[in-house]
């Protein structure tokens, strides 16, 4: 069986930085494979290349058997909503002038899967998947927490239906107390819905906890994967 996501020899500079230096590796459905190494080890570039946000200098990602990096932004349209990343700043991903609620049926919209009758419904389902009150769908952004801000971006991306999330240190922003919430509640929808985690994380204790396999980058190369 191929990889879910295939990255190969990938590359990304900014200018004269090589940010991202010929990396590869493969993550399969359902498993956690977490990016580590030191701050600026290219590991956010690693991410955007793999999310289409930036245009890798050279490299394939294939995702499903199909390879982006030669595709254009129309073939490339619905083949987005299947990965879906999960930011550090749990208010950064929401508008903050959005309800949750319209904020979480939007994709729904957008992907013309949105009806009066279910579409309400669908939207409760998924505050409720994330472990918020569906009355919080009233609220803006700032009116939440962290925690509850974060599982709500947490709701809208799998409003997507997504199979692959990338995680770029989704709960590092988070209060210590409520961290391990969002982790187990993201180890739960990875177990119920068999999704693939590209897992950015610097707190090895986590890493351990939660990843299958770990590939250390290192100044734009990826060093090793155990
Ligand atoms: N938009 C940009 N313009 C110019 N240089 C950039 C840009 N984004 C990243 N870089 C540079 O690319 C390299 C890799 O950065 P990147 O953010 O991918 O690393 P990182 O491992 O995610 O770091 P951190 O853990 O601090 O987020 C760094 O040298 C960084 O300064």
């Amino acid at each position: 069986m191929s990889p879910l996501l295939r990255v190969r020899d990938l590359v990304v500079t900014y200018g004269d930085t090589v940010a991202v230096d010929h990396v590869s590796f493969d993550l399969d459905a359902g498993e956690t494979l977490a990016l580590v190494g030191p701050s600026g080890c290219g590991k956010s570039s690693t991410a955007a290349a793999v999310l289409g946000l930036r245009r890798p200098d050279s490299g394939e990602v294939w995702f499903q058997g199909r390879e982006l990096t030669r595709l254009g932004e129309r073939a490339l349209r619905p083949l987005r909503p299947a990965m879906q990343p999960v930011f550090q700043d749990p208010y950064g991903s929401l508008s903050p002038r959005q309800r949750i609620r319209d904020a979480l049926a939007e994709p729904l919209r957008v992907q013309r899967r949105w009806d009066p009758v279910a579409g309400p419904r669908r939207v409760a389902e998924l505050l409720v998947a994330v472990g918020l009150d569906p009355a919080l769908g009233d609220r803006l952004p700032h009116e939440l927490s962290g925690g509850q801000c974060q599982r709500a971006g947490i709701a809208r991306a799998l409003a997507s239906e997504p199979r692959l999330l990338v995680l770029d240190e989704p709960v590092s922003a988070l209060d210590p107390s409520v961290r391990a919430g969002v982790l187990n509640l993201l180890a739960e929808l990875q177990e119920t819905l068999g999704l693939a985690h590209l897992f950015i994380c610097h707190d090895m204790a986590v890493v351990r906890h939660f990843a299958d396999r770990t590939a250390e980058m290192r100044a734009g190369r990826l060093e090793r994967i155990t």
